[in-house]
This record gives structure tokens, sequence and C-alpha cells, in this order.
């Protein structure tokens, strides 16, 4: 495999990569991460089953599209696809670690700058773009975690977020034996909730701590996304989730595009959808705390 995966580097680089070690890299949960080094070069390489390369292929496509916007660093993807039973994704490689007060200030102010950005609407299927639109969606679908994530362009962010974001994370815990008693009141009453009418915005879809980090010369750098279009708050409700980005961050952020004071009131809900998320691909323990989210929102 690792073989295959080196011709297929030096075949699209240009560059002959011959892997002479490769070490495994922590962090995610999903894949297995690795440093691949040769040929005085790294690349950073995850894998997975086969069966998962279009998860890869989404990942390419929303690392590009966030830099299209010219507006935060991501890892420049170098190629994918299966070799052996594995499918693999091949990134640039960037070094961590050099994390101070400016470079959270700038990851603020460049998240802000690309939410600012409504990529044009486009049907891979009809070809078709149509600039400008604030519609929510994508143009195909891609995963949360694991988890399949439908991207179906909708005119209405209150339909898109019940449907194809709630409901469908609901549908699945169902299947796995979830208990969720008051779902449907809850679902019911999302329209009261989001009723603000936000702008259609790129939105990297799965902010968490371990998608952001900041290299060693100090430059914000986000990965991992689960890229679509919808409502900006998606973003900062995970930064918040499991602890809180560091102050500067918010800072920053609300320099170059302030968030709405009714931010505070739906961001348990946008963050119920991860929770949902996390029962479906771990297990029962979020199971309560989807309950208790649920609880806090219908007061
Ligand atoms: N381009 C890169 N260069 C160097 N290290 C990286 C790079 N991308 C990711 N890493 C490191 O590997 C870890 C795991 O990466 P990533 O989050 O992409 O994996 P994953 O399995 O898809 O994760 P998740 O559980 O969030 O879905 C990151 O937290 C980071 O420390």
């Amino acid at each position: 495999m690792w073989t295959e995966i080196s011709n297929n580097i030096s075949k699209v680089t240009g560059e002959t990569f011959e892997i002479n070690t490769r070490r495994p890299v922590s962090g995610g949960c999903i894949n297995q991460g690795y440093a691949m080094i040769g040929n005085n070069r790294t690349y950073f390489i995850k894998i997975n089953q086969a069966s998962q390369v279009e998860m890869f292929e989404a990942e390419v496509l929303g690392l590009k599209q966030i830099f299209d916007t010219q507006t935060i660093r991501v890892p420049k993807p170098i190629c994918c696809g299966i070799a052996d039973d594995s499918a693999y994704l091949v990134l640039e490689w960037l070094e961590f670690g050099g994390s101070n007060t400016e470079s959270w200030l700038e990851m603020g102010r460049k998240l802000a700058a690309m939410h600012k950005v409504t990529p044009p609407t486009s049907s891979s299927l009809l070809g078709e773009t149509e600039g400008g639109q604030n519609r929510f969606g994508w143009h195909r679908n891609n995963t949360i975690g694991s988890t399949p994530q439908i991207n179906t362009w909708t005119d209405n962010w209150v339909e898109f977020f019940v449907e194809h974001r709630l409901g469908y994370q609901f549908q699945l815990a169902r299947r796995r034996g979830g208990y969720f008693p008051k779902q449907d009141k809850l679902l019911a009453f999302v329209a009261k909730f989001l009723n603000h009418q936000p702008k259609a915005s790129l939105v990297h879809g799965d902010l968490w701590g371990g998608n952001a980090a900041i290299t060693k010369l100090g430059e914000p750098v986000i990965l991992d996304p689960a890229t679509y279009v919808g409502d900006r708050e998606v973003d900062i409700a995970m930064t918040e989730l499991f602890g809180g980005f560091p102050g500067a961050f918010y800072r920053g952020y609300n320099e170059v595009w302030a968030l709405d004071s009714g931010y505070k009131k739906r961001k348990t809900i946008y963050n119920l959808y991860h929770i949902i998320n996390h029962f479906n691909l771990f297990g029962s323990g979020y199971e309560s705390q989807a309950n208790r989210m649920i609880e806090e929102i219908l007061g």
C-alpha cells in the first residue's frame, strides 16, 4: 500500500517520492493518521477502509472550496484514492505548535472573513452554477465524523436544519435504539428558535478544538472540514462545545463580523446536532446529554 501511495504522490507532484520513514500521528478519532517521510519531504496521510474513499474525496473538495476563499489556511490536498484494500488521503504536512494570542485573534478574524463568503450554488449533476444565492446545502453530500451528512440545496434554513441536520440524525439514532421522548416537540419548535434568517455562509461544519491549530510560524489553520453553506453560527457554536477556544479567537471574530445577540439562544440547538451524531458514532453515553439539551432548549 505505502509504495502505491508513494507512486501516486510522485505522479501528481511530478517529483519522485520514495517513502523512507513512516510514523503514526495521533489526534483523530475516525481515521488513522501517519507522517510519511522521504526525499526530504513529509506528507500527512489518513487511512481508512476502502469503502470510505468518498469521505476523502469530499474532504478534498471541502479543502479546495475553503482554499478558494483566500481567507484562512487549510492543508493542501495532494491526492486520494484506494491502495490495496484501504482508502487514503495525502495532505501537505504542517508543523503545528506556535500558539499565541495574536494567532488566535487571526484565527477568529480569518474565520469571520471565510463566513462572509457565499459560494456559488452549483449542481455537479447538471453542471449549473448560479452565484450569490441565499441557499443552504452543498453540491454533494459529505460526512460528519463518518456519518453521512446530507447537503441537498434548500432555500429555507429552518427547513434545511430540521430535515437534513437534526431530523436525519434522529432517524439514524432511532435505528440505533436511541430514546429521545421530546424529539417531535423539539422539531416542531425549531422554527421559533431559528427565525433570524441567516446569510448563507461557507462553514467548516466540524469546528471542534482538534480541527483548528496554529503552525510553528503562528499561522492559524483549520483541518478536516465537513463543509457546506449554512448559518455561520454553527461553527461558533461548535467551538464552544468541548471547552471553548481561547478568548482571543472570539475577539478576533467579532472585530470582523460581530455575532448577533440571539446566537447564545441558538447555540444549544446547533450543538445538539453534533451530540446526536456522537450518540450515533460512539454510543449511549451521549443519549442523556442530548436529552438534557432538548429540555434546556424547550425551557
Ligand atoms: N496536514 C497535517 N499536517 C500535520 N499534522 C496534521 C495534518 N492534518 C492533521 N494533522 C494532525 O492529525 C490529527 C488528526 O487529523 P484529522 O482531524 O484530520 O483526522 P481525523 O481522523 O479525520 O479526525 P476527526 O476525528 O476530527 O474526524 C490532527 O489533530 C492534527 O494534530
